[in-house]
């Protein structure tokens, strides 16, 4: 079972445009030696919309070499809105790949039982477990906890990484009685520690870049019931994590860490523009 910290890795890019294969592999020794659980590859924060097939395998080829070396487990990023299209997504995934974190069908809103559907057709066709993506207020999609559990009986189903915007009564349901085996992973980087609270088993978080043992002891505070450490832990994280999500992800975090040197440049790919010197200096300026 997926539990801990995983980091779903920027994409640095290097002076000329080009996606910086030695940064991706240094920023995740980093994290993984400051003890996150696992990486990433390919999420949003990865600006994987904007990256075509050869930079998309050659940053999975990198977190894979990683993830090798440090026997942990590598999710990678699969994004369609169509079933068939998804499933050979998942068939063409190279060795290496422990999971497929797999959003739920956006913009053309199938439904709850379109959802199932879906999901349980690639779960069938998939050579590594799933991890169900769902993020709401990016697919336009509701899923609810009867769905997730319904998802969650099928072998290939390892879990959900939650992020409808909150601590919403789909995610007290859930984590009030979680299928066996199923890992219920926070994906908002602001109530990871409320989502800790109630049972979920990690999260997968872009703030993890930055403070990550600290994200990682919250995990274990919780899971020790060391509720007074968590508390402190979790509402100082809460701030840097507003802090880096001040402006459109991945841009503050990637503002940040060239600052402090762990990325060449802090260049994101259009749409996106790069975060504010103000937005970086706040979000920089947050000490623990
Ligand atoms: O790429 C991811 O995985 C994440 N993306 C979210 C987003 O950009 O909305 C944020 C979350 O921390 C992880």
């Amino acid at each position: 079972m997926l539990t801990g910290i995983h980091v779903p890795l920027i994409t640095p890019f290097d002076a000329a445009g080009a996606v910086a294969v030695d940064a991706i592999e240094k920023l995740g020794r980093h994290v993984l030696d400051e003890g996150a659980s696992g990486l990433v590859a390919l999420g949003t924060t990865g600006e994987v919309a904007a990256l075509d097939q050869d930079e998309r395998a050659r940053v999975i080829e990198a977190c894979a070499r990683v993830c090798a070396e440090r026997e942990v487990p590598l999710t990678v990023g699969v994004t369609g809105n169509d079933t068939r299209g998804t499933a050979a997504a998942l068939r063409a995934l190279p060795s290496g790949v422990s999971a497929a974190l797999v959003t739920v069908p956006y913009f053309l809103r199938p439904g709850e039982r379109g959802v199932i559907a879906h999901f349980e057709a690639l779960a069938e066709e998939s050579p590594v477990p799933l991890v169900i993506y769902h993020i709401p207020y990016r697919t336009g999609q509701a899923v609810s906890a009867a769905t997730l559990r319904r998802l969650a009986a099928h072998p290939n189903i390892a879990g959900v990484k939650y992020a409808t915007g909150g601590v919403d009564q789909d995610a007290v349901d859930l984590l009030g009685d979680v299928p066996e085996g199923f890992a219920v992973l926070g994906g908002d980087d602001a109530v990871i520690s409320p989502m800790l609270a109630l049972g979920a088993v990690g999260g997968i978080l872009a703030s993890a870049h930055l403070e990550t043992r600290s994200f990682a002891d919250l995990v274990t505070a919780w899971h020790t019931r060391d509720v007074a450490r968590a508390r402190d832990l979790g509402r100082r994280l809460a701030r840097l994590s507003a802090a880096l999500f001040a402006e459109p992800n991945p841009t503050v975090i990637k503002g940040v860490l060239h600052a402090r040197g762990l990325i060449p440049t802090p260049d994101v790919r259009l749409p996106l523009v790069p975060a504010s010197q103000e937005a970086v200096t706040r979000a920089a300026s947050i000490r623990l």
